[in-house]
């Protein structure tokens, strides 16, 4: 009998659970629940309820229909969950768009130059990441680390839920700016540097391995054993697990609530150029290094159709984008300022006024204004991965949720130069699918599974017109603060 494999994608706008069974060579799939996420606010903090997302994971599971044979998680990356020697959690989970690290990062670089930091790990300088997080949970609720026994990321909380077996997976972990890109383990210095014992840190585990079978009450209905597997539990290890590429000289974007931007390599790149440029240097899946740049990505244009109050579904805000005045007006996608601003189109407006450029009033015209915007973002990290990387990049394959978006393809492919693959949308899952399937023994390996992929899902290529009516406004973007 086919095996049949769940994958749990929760992201930070939206979860879905998918069922695969591996038949003839392709992966035929099932979405058997879909629902969305969003972070809560209170008194001023900003969390996300992991209970919710929980019961959300346990309602997919007792709802389908089908047997199946294993489960893995992946989420969002850097976000953690305390819990103290009885599982309980000590303290509330924090999200990473929470002002809480508003300024920690340029306290922590001057103790520890960010020149040793990024040595060390080879991540990205992001406001948010889990090192500057912990330093201020540490300084703040000092007596949340009393209690803690373990530190697990969001998938492995949720897996721990499952199964009561505490882990880390290698993918999420090179996220957080705390774990050494060398050694492959918990960075000992880095945490002494912030006062973080290292005995929080369970076992570090890789996509694939078991980490056990579903425990008692979970699915009490089943007779049969359910495995847990670690997939790449960071969504963007598992996006780019499924990436259909059949060569090697490819970039990708991950589009979603961030667009990720990046190159597969089989080493890290950490130079003076690639700190400069910061860019990170996350673990992939089978020992790969996912070298790519954040861009803040849709996370734009889902504020603004919040703000809409939802009057317009994401189609609607492509058409209308299409049908308004070109180059109106641009802005640096990735200010600070978007990463969680009150009021996103206000925000685009304030930037565009304080810049001596038009200010966009319509639906369409702020839509316009982020999709010419993040196009103008993708040029600019090519030119840098290039330089980077040294390789040529003639071809970007854009997957996730954000390959529906077809005029955002035709721009990167005009504005790049590159010919564009969109698809598969639901890559992140792909991938998780892939690793169970891997595990289970039913694809050889990840060249394997890209086939399959690509032979059970194909894609939309894009390819750039000749026009160059955009390289005005490149010079006007590149000026941009
Ligand atoms: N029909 C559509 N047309 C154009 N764009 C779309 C369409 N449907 C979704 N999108 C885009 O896809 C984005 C969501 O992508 P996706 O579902 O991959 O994100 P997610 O998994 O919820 O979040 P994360 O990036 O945190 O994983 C939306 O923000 C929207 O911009
Ligand atoms: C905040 C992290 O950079 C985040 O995990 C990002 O990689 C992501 O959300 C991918 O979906
Ligand atoms: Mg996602």
């Amino acid at each position: 009998m086919p095996k049949s494999c769940i994958a749990v994608d929760i992201g930070a706008s939206s979860g879905r659970l998918i069922r695969s069974t591996f038949e003839e060579g392709r992966l035929k799939l099932e979405e058997i629940h879909r629902f969305s996420n969003r972070m809560t606010e209170q008194d001023g903090h900003f969390f996300w309820d992991v209970d919710s997302l929980f019961q959300e994971i346990l309602t997919g599971l007792k709802g389908t229909a089908h047997r199946f044979d294993s489960v893995g998680i992946d989420t969002w990356g850097v976000d953690y969950v305390l819990v103290d020697k009885d599982g309980d959690r000590v303290s509330p989970v924090y999200a990473y768009r929470d002002h809480r690290t508003d300024g920690t990062l340029e306290k922590i670089t001057s103790v520890m130059p960010s020149e040793k930091i990024y040595e060390k790990t080879g991540i990205q300088f992001l406001p948010f990441n889990t090192l500057y997080q912990l330093y201020e949970h540490a300084r703040t609720r000092p007596q949340d680390m009393e209690g803690a026994k373990h530190l697990l990321l969001i998938p492995d909380y949720l897996h721990f839920l499952l199964t009561g077996i505490a882990t880390n997976e290698f993918t999420n972990a090179t996220t957080t700016q705390l774990f050494n890109i060398t050694d492959k383990r918990w960075d000992s210095e880095l945490l002494e540097a912030i006062g973080i014992p290292k005995s929080l840190f369970p076992v570090v585990v890789h996509p694939g391995t078991v980490i056990g079978n579903f425990k008692e009450g979970i699915l009490p209905e089943n007779d049969a054993p359910v495995k847990v597997i670690a997939p790449g539990t960071h969504d963007t290890a598992s996006a780019i697990a499924a990436i259909p590429a059949v060569s090697e000289d490819f970039a990708y974007i991950s589009s979603g609530t961030w667009s990720l931007m990046g190159i597969e390599s089989k080493t890290p790149i950490c130079t003076e150029l690639s700190r400069q440029y910061n860019f990170t240097n996350e673990g992939g899946v089978f020992d790969t290094v996912r070298v790519l740049k954040n861009i803040m990505g849709l996370w734009l244009i889902q504020e603004v159709k919040r703000l809409y109050k939802d009057r317009h579904s994401f189609a609607e805000l492509v058409r209308l984008a299409a049908a308004s005045e070109p180059f109106k007006c641009l802005v640096n996608p990735n200010s600070n300022r978007f990463l969680n601003p009150a009021n996103m189109v206000e925000e685009i407006q304030a930037y565009c006024g304080e810049t001596g450029q038009a200010v966009p009033e319509t639906p369409g015209e702020v839509a316009r204004c982020i999709f010419e915007s993040l196009a103008f973002q993708y040029r600019d990290v090519l030119k840098k991965l290039r330089s980077v990387s040294g390789k040529e990049i003639n071809r970007i394959h854009i997957v996730g949720g954000g390959c529906q978006n077809e005029f955002l393809n035709q721009l990167c492919a005009d504005f790049t130069g590159c010919t564009v693959q969109a698809g598969p949308m639901e890559a992140t899952a792909i991938g998780n699918l892939l690793l169970q399937h891997i595990a289970l023994g039913d694809i050889p390996d990840l060249k394997e599974g890209r086939k399959v992929v690509l032979e059970s899902f194909g894609n939309k290529t894009f390819v750039p017109s000749d026009s160059k009516t955009f390289l005005p406004h490149w010079d006007t973007f590149t000026r941009l603060p």
